[in-house]
């Protein structure tokens, strides 16, 4: 795969338009970022080419709008942090107001060398996302039309098979850039030869998207550790209610059969013994105070959420993570964004600090949690910018956005 030091080492950026694809998908209240780890990461990318004298046209999603402008997942505050940090280096950077629009073109068109503009989401286009290969492709070569390089550097989006992820680098000459080539470097570690015990926490709530690594999971891993949404669809296939919780009903049979097959290969399933939840899911915007209750997993009451693990279940996850030589985890414990339902995430990030264990955390939330509940990132082994991301990498699957780096 050649890398930006490739390009830079070759003059080949210079007075050149590259087209960036970071991920900036950072969580937002409202307009206000609360965690800018992904655009710090993004920076060093930028700058790097900014200083070589391109013309760098940043490009990212946020949220999953539906393939129209929407105003709530606008990428302005982020122009906003983003230009901050770049000024730091003395580099300027504009946002366009769309993302292959008039704004667009003009925004870019006006960059002199070693300037920066940011364009508006690329969510914002239905061609971005869409399934069908003519339509994204035809949005990919309006892209393309802004750039003469590409270079990829969104880790936590290379396993989507979108426009700006999968079929732009096919338009035009691409490398990787510096976060992609670190967060391959220490993935594939895990991949190759990992220390044992390994054990993997899952949490989080893109259930759909990430209850299918279980599968290879199974094949790796000694001990397999579940919270966050994605654990009622294991405690229900166990015979538990789950009340309100998040419930992936479809993959009931596929939970009951990963439960099976863990129990054949001795593999250990670690679930909570409890969980903490409430009536009504909890206000993270104005971050009233809400009324937790606490269950244990056989009397979870009908008109309740699950939104954290429990205090026994703190306890026992940091014991199952207390002897484990390797840790990857993925996904919040709970509904970490409010102060009520942040233990569990909180227990599990202590958890991996005081363990001696080469410690990996994945994924956008998961990364965010760790600092937004004040934790040192230095103290974890690595922190990745993708989850889905990592786990698909783990799974060996061939990831749209680093074989397109490859071709
Ligand atoms: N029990 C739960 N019910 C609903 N949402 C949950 C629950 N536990 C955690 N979450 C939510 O999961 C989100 C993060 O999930 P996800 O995007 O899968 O993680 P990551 O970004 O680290 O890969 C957080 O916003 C958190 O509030
Ligand atoms: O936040 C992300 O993934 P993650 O939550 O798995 O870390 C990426 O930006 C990908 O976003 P997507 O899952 O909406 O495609």
């Amino acid at each position: 795969m050649k890398t930006i030091d490739d390009l830079i080492g070759q003059g080949q950026v210079a007075g050149k338009r590259v087209f960036v694809r970071a991920d900036l998908n950072v969580p937002l209240a409202g307009q206000t970022i609360t965690d800018d780890g992904r655009i710090r990461a993004a920076v060093p990318t930028i700058t790097r080419l900014a200083e070589a004298g391109a013309r760098v046209i940043v490009a990212s999603h946020l949220g999953r709008p539906k393939g129209e402008p929407d105003p709530q997942f606008s990428l302005a505050p982020v122009a906003a942090r983003l230009g901050e940090l770049l000024s730091r280096d003395g580099i300027s950077t504009a946002f366009a107001a769309d993302t292959v629009g008039d704004s667009a073109r003009s925004t870019v068109a006006g960059l002199a060398d070693g300037q920066v503009a940011l364009l508006e989401n690329l969510r914002f286009n239905a061609g971005e996302t869409a399934k069908d290969d003519a339509e994204r492709g035809a949005f990919a070569d309006e892209l393309a039309a802004l750039a003469d390089i590409y270079v990829g550097d969104g880790f936590g989006a290379v396993h989507r098979k979108h426009a700006s992820v999968y079929d732009l680098p096919a338009r035009l000459p691409h490398a990787a850039g510096g976060l992609i080539a670190t967060e391959v470097g220490v993935l594939k570690k895990l991949t190759e030869d990992v220390t044992r015990p390994y054990a993997v926490v899952l949490g989080g709530s893109k259930v759909s998207d990430k209850l299918g690594v279980i599968d290879h999971l199974l094949e790796k891993a000694d001990r397999i550790l579940v919270g966050g949404g994605m654990v009622f669809t294991f405690l229900k296939a166990q015979g538990h209610e789950v009340g309100k919780s998040l419930l992936q009903e479809d993959q009931l049979p596929v939970v009951r059969e990963y439960l099976e097959r863990a129990e054949a290969k001795g593999v250990e399933f670690v679930l909570p013994v409890d969980v903490v939840g409430a009536t009504e899911f909890p206000d993270l915007k104005t971050q009233a105070p809400s009324s937790p209750v606490t269950a244990a997993v056989d009397a979870i009451p009908a008109d309740v959420i699950g939104l954290d693990i429990g205090p026994e279940s703190r306890k026992l996850f940091a014991a199952k993570l207390a002897d484990a030589a390797t840790v990857f985890w993925n996904g919040p414990m709970g509904v970490f964004e409010h102060p009520d339902y942040a233990d569990g995430t909180r227990a599990v990030a202590q958890a991996l600090i005081d363990s001696p264990a080469f410690t990996v955390v994945g994924g956008g939330d998961s990364a965010a949690a760790v600092r937004i509940l004040g934790f040192d990132e230095n103290a974890f082994g690595h922190i990745s910018t993708g989850g889905g991301a990592s786990l698909e990498y783990l799974e060996g699957k061939t990831l749209p956005g680093l074989a397109a780096l490859e071709g």
